[in-house]
């Protein structure tokens, strides 16, 4: 009896450890989450002070005057500024005004860079003496997404545990941007993480569509497509892993373009997951139309010190001859990947850019996607590179709010779990996502090789059929309400495609969700969540604007500028309304 009684109290004596750690580890995560909690508030103080002194600067010039100057297009802005008719100081005002106006509607903008008013200082006492040569984007203010760097700015990527952590340079293309006399002149917002098609996160809030703001901008450059749909922006940088760049931009009306990765350097920027093998994050223009996105691409590309700050990059200037190029082409088209069907307005934009097309020479031609639920499989576990490990850490390490919740529990289950689930998850594309999550490093080593094997595979599609390039929707529904984009991953099996194959992107807008499509919506056939919830997001999406998308293999960037702007020309938007 006494001996039964000393065992057990043994038995309670060696919980006693256990108790204290799991004490401490309550208390701990308690003071850290108190510790963001203080953080986000300073930051909500911090950003006030922010925006009252952008309100006080762009006070100081007439609204007139602003509107007159926020009223020009690119080019003629980039000329006004070039022959002296409006000067850097006011621009720079003019513009903060509408991003002011822009981020009180959608909230865009996470501060505004102060230090764009001494650039703007500085280019104007520089361009008081005749001899000085104005470099190309003399005085021209462009925005800059939150994850790339700019020396003095945090870029928390939207956690909140990133907050005071200032960046000590500014990223490559900042800096670029300066040398060609631009001047960033806004931080702009994004969802946590940078995995998403929404636009929100614990530290700056929520973004909002523009055009409709129960429903989100896109994402992950969301606050960019807002400011620049908004004329608060003529150019704005974003970042593109999945979609981030082409997404945004069909959503809120504008163009965005991202070329294959070996174009873009890598200096500079936080990626979502750092590490990251073969889906490198790549930057690019978001802008009203094409051209201001090939013009910004023409001055990135020519400048040769871009090439001697980054040795890595591939030392390729514009290729005009394939920009300037009449030669007919053969362009391959889809309107279903064979992953997600889009939503009708999609399948009907591709089928008038197709006409389009046609009828400016190029010869279009029916083409499939190889595999396709192995291809957003991969994707999947490429872009989350380590089968979540990282991603899911980050997030615990954070407060999240539910409408910015980009999590997916499942990769937070011990492996083991992960490993049943794997056989016996009920929904069939879920269970091929979470096959393919790698978690060791044999898995993540024939993870890499599958990707490599993938690209080769849809490179010898396209030869069979002697392809230039692909048209097929931007997206796989329209801007779906906030707090859906998490729930709807397969949306994004169109413009992940071609970072999966790391070819050159972009997208246009051509038309606009009528009521015809809404009634070819009821025809279309449901198999999952996935599939319904596109159903349900595509209803009461009247003169929501449509894009369309154009792909083309590394090194033909410029090829699939000319397309862009070809298929923009004839049925682009903006084109036609201005
Ligand atoms: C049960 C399902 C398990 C799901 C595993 C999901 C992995 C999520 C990965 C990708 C989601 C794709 C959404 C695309 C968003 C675009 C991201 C992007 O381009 N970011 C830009 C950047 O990182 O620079």
């Amino acid at each position: 009896m006494t001996e039964n009684y000393c065992l057990s109290c043994i038995g309670y004596y060696a919980l006693i450890p256990f108790a204290v750690y799991a004490l401490a580890w309550i208390i701990d995560n308690y003071n850290h989450r108190q510790k963001l909690k203080v953080l986000v508030k300073q930051r909500a103080a911090d950003r006030k002070v922010n925006f009252e002194w952008a309100k006080n600067n762009f006070e100081k010039l007439d609204e007139r005057r602003a509107a007159e100057i926020t009223a020009k297009e690119f080019e003629e802005l980039k000329n006004s500024l070039q022959n002296g008719e409006i000067g850097p100081v006011e621009t720079v005002r003019a513009f903060q005004r509408k991003a002011f106006e822009a981020t009180e509607k959608t909230n865009c903008v996470c501060l505004f860079i102060q230090d764009a008013m001494e650039t703007a200082q500085h280019l104007e006492d520089l361009a008081k003496d005749p001899s000085y040569q104005k470099p190309p984007l003399f005085g021209v203010p462009v925005s800059i997404k939150e994850s790339i760097h700019v020396k003095n700015m945090d870029s928390t990527l939207g956690y909140s545990q990133n907050i005071n952590k200032p960046s000590e340079s500014n990223s490559l293309s900042v800096d670029q941007l300066i040398r060609l006399g631009a001047i960033p002149f806004v931080h702009t917002n994004l969802p946590i993480a940078l995995l998403s098609y929404g636009c929100s996160n614990p530290v700056y809030g929520t973004t909002s569509n523009p055009l409709d703001t129960s429903r989100v901008p896109g994402g992950s450059s969301g606050g960019e497509s807002a400011l620049v749909a908004l004329g608060g922006s003529v150019l704005g940088i974003g970042t593109d892993v999945g979609g981030s760049i082409r997404t945004p931009a069909s959503f809120c009306g504008i163009a965005g373009f991202k070329s294959s990765s070996d174009r873009t350097p890598q200096l500079g920027k936080t990626a979502s997951i750092p590490g990251r093998q073969l889906l490198l994050s790549v930057e690019g223009p978001l802008a009203k139309n094409i051209d201001v996105c090939t013009e910004y691409l023409r001055l990135k590309w020519n400048d040769a010190v871009l090439f001697e700050k980054d040795v890595y990059l591939p030392p390729v200037r514009f290729q005009y001859s394939q920009y300037m190029s009449k030669e007919p082409l053969r362009i391959g088209f889809y309107t279903n990947d064979g992953y997600q069907r889009a939503s009708p307005a999609y399948e009907r934009a591709v089928r008038e850019t197709v006409q389009v097309l046609k009828d400016l020479g190029h010869t279009l031609v029916e083409f499939e996607v190889p595999q396709p639920d192995h291809m957003y499989s991969i994707f999947c576990a490429g872009a989350t590179a380590d089968g979540g490990h990282f991603l899911m850490n980050s997030l615990a390490n954070d407060i999240i709010p539910p409408e910015a919740n980009i999590g997916f529990p499942v990769a937070r289950l011990p492996h083991f779990i992960q490993r049943i689930l794997r056989r016996y998850w009920p929904n069939r594309r879920e269970r091929q996502i979470i096959q393919e999550l790698p978690h060791d490093t044999e898995e993540m080593r024939k993870m890499h090789e599958k990707i490599e094997d993938y690209r080769h595979d849809f490179v010898l599609a396209m030869r069979a059929k002697r392809l230039d390039a692909i048209v097929c929707p931007s997206f796989g529904c329209p801007p779906p309400h906030h707090g859906v984009p998490n729930k709807l991953l397969s949306a994004s099996s169109y413009t992940a495609l071609y970072n999966l194959i790391d070819f050159a992107a972009g997208t246009v807008p051509i038309t606009v969700h009528n009521a015809a499509d809404e009634i070819e919506l009821r025809k279309v056939k449901t198999e999952d969540s996935w599939d319904r919830k596109i159903v349900s997001e595509s209803k009461n999406c009247d003169g929501l604007p449509v894009a369309v998308q154009i792909a083309a293999p590394p090194f033909r960037e410029e090829m699939c500028l000319r397309l862009l702007k070809e298929v923009e020309s004839k049925i682009g938007l903006y084109h036609r309304r201005h």
